[in-house]
C-alpha cells in the first residue's frame, strides 16, 4: 500500500490552513503537501508539523501572483531576477520545514517559444544545483491545458526529455496521474516506462478530481502497479473532496 500525502490546499478546507496538519494526522495520513506555505512563517509551519506528528513530502516554489493567473516563473525569460529569489525563499523555507522536494512551476508560456525554453532549462539547472546543495530534490509537473491553460510544461515525454538532458541526480518527474490520464491516458505503462525518474506521484479521480475511485480509472489497481513498480514516495492525495474530507476518506481501505 503506497504511503500517501494529504494535499492541504485542496484537503480539509473546513478548517483554516494552520488547523489543516492537525485534521490530516487526525485521519491518519503520516505526511502533508500543499502548494505555498508563504503567507505564513516557516517556523510555524515546523511547529504544525511536528506537533501533528506529520511528515512534509513536498510544496513549490513561489510561483508569480496566482490570483491574476501565474503559474511559476521558470519560463519566463523577463523574471528571472525574481525566479532566483523565489529558489532562495523556497529552500529557506524548505531548511526549516524540513522537506525532501520542492516543486518548480513553469509558469504560462508557449512550448515553442525558444526564449521560453532557454529560460526553463536556465531555471531548471538553477534550481536543481542551489536545491541539490542543501540535500533537496526538486520536481517538474507536466499538467494538462484544461485545468491550466496556456502552461509551458504540457508533455511528458517533453519533461522526461528535459530532465533527462539536464541529468541531475536530484531533479525527478512529479507524475500527477490525474494530469497523465486527461492528456494522453496510457497510465500504468507511462508510470513503468518513467518510473526510474519519478520522484513524487500525486492522484485525484479523473474527470472531477475528487476522491479516488470515483472516476473513469481504476484508481486502486494503478495505486497496486505503484507498489509492484517499487515506487517508495508519498502519492500526494491533490484532490477536492466531494463533501466533507474526513467522510470521504473511506477509499484508503478499498485498495
Ligand atoms: O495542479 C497540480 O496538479 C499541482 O500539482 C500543483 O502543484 C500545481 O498547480
Ligand atoms: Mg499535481
Amino acid at each position: 500500500m503506497p504511503r500517501f500525502a494529504a494535499n492541504l490546499t485542496m484537503m480539509f478546507n473546513e478548517h483554516a490552513f494552520p488547523e489543516r496538519f492537525q485534521a490530516a494526522a487526525a485521519a491518519g495520513f503520516p505526511a502533508v503537501e500543499y502548494l505555498f506555505p508563504y503567507d505564513f512563517p516557516a517556523g510555524l509551519i515546523a511547529e504544525k508539523l511536528s506537533a501533528a506528528g506529520l511528515k512534509q513530502a513536498l510544496f513549490n516554489l513561489p510561483s508569480g501572483d496566482w490570483a491574476k493567473g501565474e503559474r511559476g516563473l521558470a519560463a519566463l525569460p523577463e523574471r528571472r531576477q525574481e525566479f532566483r529569489q523565489s529558489v532562495k525563499q523556497a529552500i529557506d523555507y524548505g531548511r526549516v520545514i524540513g522537506t525532501p522536494l520542492l516543486h518548480m512551476m513553469a509558469g504560462i508560456a508557449s512550448p515553442d517559444d525558444l526564449a521560453a525554453q532557454t529560460a526553463y532549462r536556465d531555471a531548471l539547472a538553477f534550481a536543481a544545483d542551489a536545491a541539490g546543495a542543501e540535500g533537496i530534490g526538486l520536481v517538474i509537473e507536466p499538467i494538462n491545458g484544461r485545468d491550466m491553460p496556456g502552461y509551458f510544461l504540457d508533455d511528458f515525454d517533453r519533461a522526461v526529455e528535459i530532465i533527462t538532458g539536464l541529468d541531475r541526480a536530484n531533479l525527478k518527474l512529479q507524475f500527477d496521474i490525474y494530469h497523465r490520464q486527461i492528456m494522453r491516458g496510457d497510465v500504468l505503462a507511462a508510470l513503468e516506462a518513467m518510473m526510474p525518474l519519478i520522484g513524487h506521484v500525486q492522484i485525484a479521480s479523473v474527470p472531477k478530481r475528487n476522491e479516488p475511485g470515483t472516476g473513469e480509472l481504476d484508481d486502486f489497481r494503478v495505486l497496486r502497479e505503484l507498489d509492484r513498480l517499487g515506487y517508495e514516495g508519498y502519492v500526494g492525495c491533490e484532490y477536492r473532496p466531494a463533501g466533507e474530507t474526513t467522510a470521504g476518506l473511506d477509499w484508503r481501505t478499498r485498495i
